[in-house]
């Protein structure tokens, strides 16, 4: 479980409070996508269960955030990391290693997993994320999104209980994207892993969260199942949030008492709907 209780954050360098009053539960297994408009304060929410804020980045830290129980305020950066992997924004600046499998070994062995299981936790993690074939290529031949799944998969290799992922489709094109999330969330079914994304595509995040999180000027505006989001497009909008044209279309045939099916996310569900309604 993930509690953020009455949590507000002030960065050292800044003025004002960039999260606010956050309050938010999120239980074992879930995966959750968080969305918003750049500067919102996504990245400072990761942050905030990473411990990044605030043994990495100091301020002014209201109220708490504990992570299967530990405060991330009290609790040292080595515990939270042995809980919580994260791939941050910066792929480049996490890469430690030149060679792909050595990224994904020197992780196992920083944190001293026993020598007879490590070839086979790179084996899954190599998988897991579809990139078994890149296992001998340096780091600088890989495309962004190369490295990205790199990233996720030296993660994945830990075995954290929760992950912690800020953007991490931002390299990749559309039809990829969708793998990543595909091979993500069967993984964190198969280990009952917490799944915390930051993500700009809320149709894609809709496809995969429990749970969407949409965060405007640091406050969370809606916290619920992507379909009770979804169905507040006008206000989404408004937020800067990507709503797809097809649910703010369906939504406004909802509000004039012409459609009353499930909430619509994409052309196909669009054209279902619309079928029914023609019909
Ligand atoms: N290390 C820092 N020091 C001072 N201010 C910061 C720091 N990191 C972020 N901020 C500020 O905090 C606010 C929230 O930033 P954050 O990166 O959490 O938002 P975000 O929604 O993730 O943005 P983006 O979508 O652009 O990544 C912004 O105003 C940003 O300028």
């Amino acid at each position: 479980m993930i509690e953020f209780n009455e949590f507000s954050f002030r960065y050292r360098e800044g003025v004002e409070l960039v999260v606010r009053d956050i309050t938010l539960s999120i239980p074992d297994g879930c995966f959750v996508g968080i969305t918003g408009a750049a500067g919102s304060g996504k990245s400072t929410l990761t942050y905030a269960i990473n411990g990044i804020i605030p043994h990495c980045y100091p301020g002014d830290f209201y109220g708490s955030v504990t992570v299967e129980g530990l405060d991330t305020v009290d609790a040292s950066l080595t515990d939270l990391s042995r809980l919580v992997g994260s791939v941050c924004q910066d792929i480049d600046s996490q890469m430690v290693s030149t060679v792909v499998e050595d990224e994904i070994l020197y992780g196992l062995e920083n944190f001293a997993v026993p020598r007879e299981e490590i070839p086979a936790r790179v084996d899954e993690a190599l998988d897991a994320m579809g990139i078994a074939d890149l296992r001998d290529r340096t780091i600088d031949s890989l495309s962004g999104g190369q490295k990205q799944k790199v990233a996720v998969a030296s993660v994945l290799a830990l075995h954290p209980k929760v992950l912690v992922l800020d953007e991490p489709t931002a390299e990749l094109d559309p039809a990829s994207s969708v793998t990543v999330f595909d091979l993500l969330s069967r993984y964190a079914r198969e280990h009952g892993t917490t799944v915390v994304v930051v993500e700009q595509k809320i149709a894609l995040l809709s496809d995969y969260a429990d749970m969407l999180v949409i965060v405007d000027e640091g406050r969370i505006r809606f916290a619920d199942t992507p379909d009770a989001v979804l169905a507040h497009s006008e206000e989404l909008l408004a937020l800067g949030v990507n709503v797809p044209r097809s649910t703010t279309l369906m939504n406004a045939l909802s509000a004039q008492g012409l459609y009353a099916g499930p909430t619509v996310r994409n052309v196909a569900g669009a054209a279902a709907a619309l079928k029914e309604v023609l019909a």
